[in-house]
């Protein structure tokens, strides 16, 4: 059943309390339910995803964020990195979490990732080889909204058919697609063609999968929490922000926290929840973390100078973060094909939300990206020689091209003219680290959030080399006639030192930040929780979202997340035993 907010919920016991609705909450609390033995309730913080219908067009996700109803309106810390900027950091706060307002861009990651993770924490459950099963239970392939042939786009058996998230090719061919896979024949041994991405090596260029079904959004509330809602063991309350876990005993001498204090909002009656099994926190990179220091759990300095008493002292908690840098490239183009007219022009736009409406084609219906491409420093590259190579491994990248047909950049408002394409980078492999933390025992505070953008010398190295790299891919024969001119500050860009300056001035990040809660081995002297997701020196929590993964993947990092839930969700079922 769902619950409009805390002061409406009837029972205040369950087995399992799942807090926050996003790619990890919603997958433990739709998996869990299947065993009708087992009785969940998902606090979610934001409002329905049915109540806002945007959340639905895939095109319109770029207008579901930043600062509005559906996001929580974070704002980092300036970033040394970024010339000391500020910027946006959008989380979904709605049923579906993120995946309710992200992109929708859907990967696994490398083969390389999750070995990674598998010897990071000393558990091999985490290896590729073994996750593939969840990647089965998460995806399910359907074809593209434009029903066009995708013969040689993608290879069918790396594919789950039967999963609970709709997964498509793009549903509306561009003039950036063709010319795309032109280049990669044409510069083949900088820019090979990739023939599936998700099959474990991500190098390469090809063509992109999307969360999208029948030109919809399938979010992780409606792939996973729609089709599990109508189930008696399962409640769900939207509009409860969980503020604290409190300690309810001790098992040995550590103690337990099944005990979470939800309320709508500041002033509102505050309700005390109880999980008879476990609380499973899966509230973000910015949530779990936040909300285990709201409740004593972290570095005890920082807990002091935030006014918590501290109950466990563990000063991993909150650090780790790793992200993705995000600089888009725009180019002035000979077309006017391309989707910035579809989102400035109401005409156009009402005629394509016609569209959509009608039969779910169209610009609106589409995909922002038809095309990835993963790509790494060449071996020789100068910063070798004072930095490992942190990539996962071989099949691993250090950066990103997303190839789209419109302008796009977080960091201005778009003219209201031109027609554009844009090369949109992103550091895949960075080394910087940044942290999360709150600053006061009130949790309606906003916390510090500091992603710690572009902070090496690694970071910087890789996009500068991306950006020369970028420009190489459309000098090439297919873009003649095409590009006209490149825009926002990429033309003024020639050495290395100008290149530099663009990068600092221009890059964001592209939400992908992990790893505040992070995995590792059993016993070991740093980390968030176990590899079987408990979280140390306490009893009754598990993590399972992004905050868990020790390293940010090469992929948009849903997929990866859903695959982590997945395998947590067995995990949880594995241990479960009534109790009184
Ligand atoms: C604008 C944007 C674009 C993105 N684009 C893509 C993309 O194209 N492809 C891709 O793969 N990934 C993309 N991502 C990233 C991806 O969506 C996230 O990595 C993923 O959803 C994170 O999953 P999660 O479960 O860790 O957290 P979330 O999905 O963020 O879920 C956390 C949930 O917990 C709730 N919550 C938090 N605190 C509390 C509390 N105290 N009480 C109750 N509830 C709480 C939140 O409201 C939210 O619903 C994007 C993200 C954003 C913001």
């Amino acid at each position: 059943k769902l619950y409009q907010n805390p002061s409406e919920l009837v029972k205040t016991t369950y087995d399992y309390i799942v807090v926050g609705a996003g790619a990890g909450g919603a997958v433990v609390a739709a998996r869990l339910s299947e065993d009708p033995r087992i009785s969940v309730l998902l606090v979610e913080a934001g409002i329905s995803n049915e109540a806002v219908p945007p959340v639905a067009i895939p095109l319109m996700g770029l207008s579901l964020t930043p600062n509005t109803m559906l996001d929580w309106n974070y704002t980092t810390t300036p970033q040394p990195g970024l010339n000391n900027r500020a910027i946006a950091y959008p989380r979904g706060r709605v049923l579906g979490g993120s995946t309710s307002v992200n992109y929708m861009v859907y990967m696994r990651g490398s083969s390389d990732d999750f070995d990674r993770y598998a010897s990071v924490t000393g558990d091999s459950g985490w290896k590729w080889d073994n996750m593939q099963q969840y990647a089965r239970k998460n995806e399910k392939l359907v074809a593209p909204g434009d029903q066009h042939d995708t013969t040689g786009e993608f290879n069918p058996s790396l594919h789950g058919t039967s999963g609970a998230i709709s997964v498509s090719l793009g549903g509306n061919p561009t003039p950036v697609d063709s010319r795309v896979i032109a280049t990669t024949q044409e510069l083949a041994s900088e820019f090979p063609f990739n023939s599936d991405m998700v099959g474990g090596d991500v190098l390469g260029i090809g063509w992109a999968f999307a969360s999208i079904g029948n030109g919809t959004r399938s979010s992780s509330a409606v792939g996973y929490l729609a089709p599990a809602a109508g189930r008696p063991n399962l409640d769900i309350v939207i509009n409860a922000q969980a503020t604290k876990l409190e300690v309810t005993g001790k098992v040995g001498n550590v103690p337990s926290f099944r005990r979470v204090l939800v309320t709508e909002k500041a002033g509102a009656a505050v309700r005390a929840l109880t999980a008879k099994n476990e609380i499973v926190l899966s509230a973000g990179t910015f949530g779990t973390p936040a909300l285990l220091q709201l409740s004593g759990i972290g570095d005890r300095t920082e807990l002091r100078e935030a006014g918590v008493a501290t109950v466990v002292h563990n000063p991993s908690v909150g650090k780790n973060m790793s992200d993705h840098a995000l600089l888009p490239n725009v180019w002035n183009v000979n077309n006017s094909d391309t989707y910035d007219s579809v989102l400035r022009n109401p005409d156009e736009f009402n005629t394509s939300l016609a569209q959509w409406t009608k039969d779910k084609t169209g610009p609106l219906g589409s995909h922002i990206t038809n095309n990835l491409g993963w790509l790494r420093l060449p071996k020789t590259a100068s910063i070798f020689k004072t930095t490992p190579d942190p990539s996962a491994g071989p099949k691993s990248s250090h950066y990103e091209m997303i190839f789209v047909n419109m302008r796009v950049n977080p960091n201005t408002p778009a003219p209201s003219t031109g027609n554009f394409m844009s090369v949109v980078l992103a550091l895949i492999s960075p080394t910087s680290r940044g942290s999360i933390k709150i600053t006061s025992s009130n949790p309606f505070a906003k916390p510090l959030i500091n992603p710690n953008l572009v902070a090496t010398d690694f970071d910087i190295f890789t996009l500068v080399e991306a950006v020369k790299a970028a420009k190489r891919f459309v000098a090439a024969k297919a873009w003649n006639g095409y590009i006209k001119d490149a825009v926002g500050g990429l033309e003024t860009t020639n050495t290395d030192k100008e290149i530099e300056a663009y990068v600092r001035e221009n890059t964001n990040t592209i939400w992908h930040a992990v790893g505040t809660a992070m995995m590792s081995a059993k016993g070991a002297s740093y980390g968030v929780v176990d590899p079987d997701l408990k979280v140390k020196g306490v009893d009754g929590l598990r993590v399972v979202d992004g905050s868990v993964l020790p390293f940010v993947p090469n992929a948009h990092t849903e997929g990866p997340i859903y695959l982590i839930a997945e395998r947590g969700a067995d995990l949880i079922k594995k241990d479960f035993r009534p109790r009184a």
